[in-house]
């Protein structure tokens, strides 16, 4: 396919021009953050809630300096919520939580019904708490602290990369593994569903399937998928979106790869992403020891060979005699080990040698550099405190062809 022919949504490499990627402003849903909650809400701190847009806008700034359409996910939500269907669907969603009850959960749909999409859309990303719901019958209710949520926030919304993932020409919204991150599917799913935007496209998977997240998801090359196991994706999850790509036959060549469940390595993008066509950053050690196992289509069924070193796996794969590494300082481990934490890995690739990167990890960023990559550094002290670089709080959904 040419790239004037290419289907105006979809995503068949990391690399090829990024035309459009949908993000989400951090909000409200920041303020929400305490000592208390932070762990179980998946930050590592309280973050400054201005600086974190700050560093935002200056990320959005950067992709629409190079020709991105920047998709703010609150606003397409925002438009899906003038629709009945869509805003009936949310709200009985929100209402169902058996922490509710009855009472409480038939009050709480009443309440959402009555407010604008605006509102709406605020609500469901920001979480309400007893205080600003107002006065309720339920004995729920009545003991609740006044700041205990009634609608839990969504801290993790930033990360658009995790709850939606396009592969080809269609669009997987995934199976959240972490309590504090479900419902953002919900949201993800609205928007695929209800938005004139993409009502034509064709959907993948859905929250009720196996755990499987975005993050995980790397499209090596054209036909060629890795996909992380660890801690938020499971080796059924992979097994399932493997079926449904064979199926659709835009994928030839799924790779699983176990990585550590670990917070540092929650997703396989937390250890590398690809930023050129057959060149890939990487944490130093997660070179040598990552293996994966090969799973192509078999009629019917899958085939599965394996295991093996994750990079001769993916060379053979995408038909390159191997894969360049970049990585995290082979020699300098405290280095690399730092620079991976504050996701010196996870770069998103604007086109094939340019790569968007946290300013913070000077040592990967310079060895980028020196390969020949075009680095173009984003501040993230506040927004690294959610674990998530460039290509967590992304969620590309349409780029140039790379299979021609
Ligand atoms: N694709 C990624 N690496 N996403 C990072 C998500 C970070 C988020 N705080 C979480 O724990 O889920």
């Amino acid at each position: 396919m040419s790239a004037d022919a290419a289907p105006a949504y979809g995503v068949d490499s990391e690399v090829g021009r990024l035309r459009s990627v949908m993000l989400h402003r951090p909000g409200g849903e920041l303020r929400r953050l305490t000592p208390r909650n932070n762990g179980a809400l998946l930050f590592d701190g309280v973050p400054w809630v201005e600086r974190a847009q700050e560093e935002h806008d200056r990320f959005a700034a950067v992709l629409l300096e190079h020709g991105v359409e920047v998709l703010y996910l609150s606003a397409l939500l925002r438009e899906c919520l003038e629709f009945d269907e869509a805003r009936e669907a949310v709200t009985v969603g929100v209402a169902a939580d058996p922490r509710l009850g009855q009472t409480l959960g038939r009050e709480l749909a009443a309440y959402l019904s009555g407010l604008e999409p605006e509102r709406l859309a605020a609500v469901l990303i920001e979480g309400l708490t007893k205080e600003e719901f107002g006065p309720s019958s339920s004995l729920r209710h009545r003991m609740m602290r006044a700041t205990e949520f009634v609608i839990d926030p969504l801290p993790n919304t930033m990360f658009t990369r995790d709850s939606s993932v396009w592969i080809g020409d269609a669009v997987a919204v995934t199976s959240l593994a972490m309590p504090a991150r479900r419902r953002e599917t919900t949201l993800t799913g609205i928007v695929y569903h209800h938005h004139p935007r993409f009502a034509d496209v064709p959907k993948l998977y859905d929250p009720s399937l196996e755990h499987l997240e975005g993050g995980d998801v790397l499209a090596l090359a054209p036909g060629v998928l890795a996909v992380g196991v660890g801690e938020r994706t499971t080796p059924a999850g992979v097994e399932r979106l493997a079926r449904k790509v064979f199926e659709r036959g835009t994928i030839r060549t799924v790779l699983a790869v176990p990585i550590a469940q670990r917070r540092a390595t929650m997703h396989l993008d937390t250890v590398c992403t690809m930023v050129d066509r057959d060149r890939m950053v990487i944490y130093a050690p997660a070179a040598q020891r990552l293996e994966s196992y090969t799973i192509t289509p078999d009629g019917d069924r899958i085939a599965i060979e394996g295991p093996r070193r994750f990079l001769d796996a993916a060379a053979d794969a995408i038909g390159v005699e191997r894969i360049e590494i970049v990585h995290t300082g082979e020699r300098d481990v405290v280095t690399a080990e730092r620079e991976q934490w504050d996701d010196g890995n996870n770069t998103l690739a604007l086109s094939p040698g340019v790569a968007v990167a946290y300013e913070r990890n000077t040592v990967t960023n310079g060895r980028l550099e020196r390969a020949g990559i075009k680095v173009l550094t984003i501040p993230g002290s506040e927004l690294g405190s959610g674990r998530g670089g460039p290509r967590c709080m992304s969620c590309p959904t349409s780029r140039e062809t790379l299979a021609n």
